[in-house]
């Protein structure tokens, strides 16, 4: 069986300045399986968004390939990438990154439609996964008027709703309290478990890393 991700031999050097050269990535292998929920943990500046740029094509590495899903991903056209992450990929930021004027229920349904499903189809799963993040009672209300947690399952509830093998979250819980940080990573381990998406995501944090069923 082939795997799900496949990282082999990346390098990442950012040359910000003629005289300065950051080498972010040495040699970096790894593989995911299929419906895993993977942590890259490290402290600052070890790498860790750098590798999550990569993995989901927003960056290219240096040198060395990148397999999802058995499709080689570097090297791909401009045209062909943003097909890649349409599609197959979801993400969640730091900083949540929702669009302001937007609700969250819009939000929600943005790549969705991006992907042209149907509006019946849209609002079925915006249901869906609202109701396993629940935010369910939030969909009418833009992101300023959410708490910083609700954002952020609306923003793990627009990754997941269209469907994507692999979410990507970049230090998911670094703006969260401890209580709203432990409930996010319990709605990602269970969506996890239920969708059978695979997840990665990265963290500095002992309690996020530590947690129970968590790799
Ligand atoms: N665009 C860039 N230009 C120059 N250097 C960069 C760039 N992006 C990242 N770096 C450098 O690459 C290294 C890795 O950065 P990266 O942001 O990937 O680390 P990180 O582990 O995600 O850190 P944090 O936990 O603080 O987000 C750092 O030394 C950083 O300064």
């Amino acid at each position: 069986m082939t795997d799900f991700l496949r990282i082999t031999g990346v390098n990442k050097t950012f040359q910000p300045s003629k005289e300065i050269r950051v080498h972010a990535l040495h040699d970096i292998n790894l593989t995911v399986e299929r419906g895993d929920l993977a942590v890259l943990s490290g402290p600052s500046g070890s790498g860790k968004t750098t590798l999550l740029n990569i993995i989901g094509s927003l960056d290219s590495p240096s040198s060395g390939e990148v397999l999802l899903d058995g499709q080689r991903i570097t090297g791909l056209s401009q045209a062909d990438l943003s097909q890649v992450r349409r599609d197959r990929i979801g993400f969640v930021f730091q900083a949540y990154n929702l669009i302001p004027v937007l609700t969250a229920r819009e939000n929600i349904e943005y790549v969705m439609k991006l992907q042209g499903r149907k509006q019946a189809e849209c609002d079925r799963r915006t249901m869906e996964v609202a109701e396993k993040l629940a935010i369910d009672s939030l969909l009418d209300k833009l992101p300023s008027q959410m708490s910083g947690g609700q954002q952020q399952r609306v923003a793990v509830a627009r990754a997941v709703a269209a469907t994507p093998k692999l979410v990507l979250a970049d230090e998911p819980t670094a703006n969260l309290d401890s209580v709203s940080a432990a409930s996010l990573m319990e709605m990602m381990q269970r969506l996890n478990e239920d969708e059978g998406v695979t997840i990665i995501f990265s963290s500095h944090d002992p309690l996020v890393i530590d947690k129970p069923g968590i790799p």
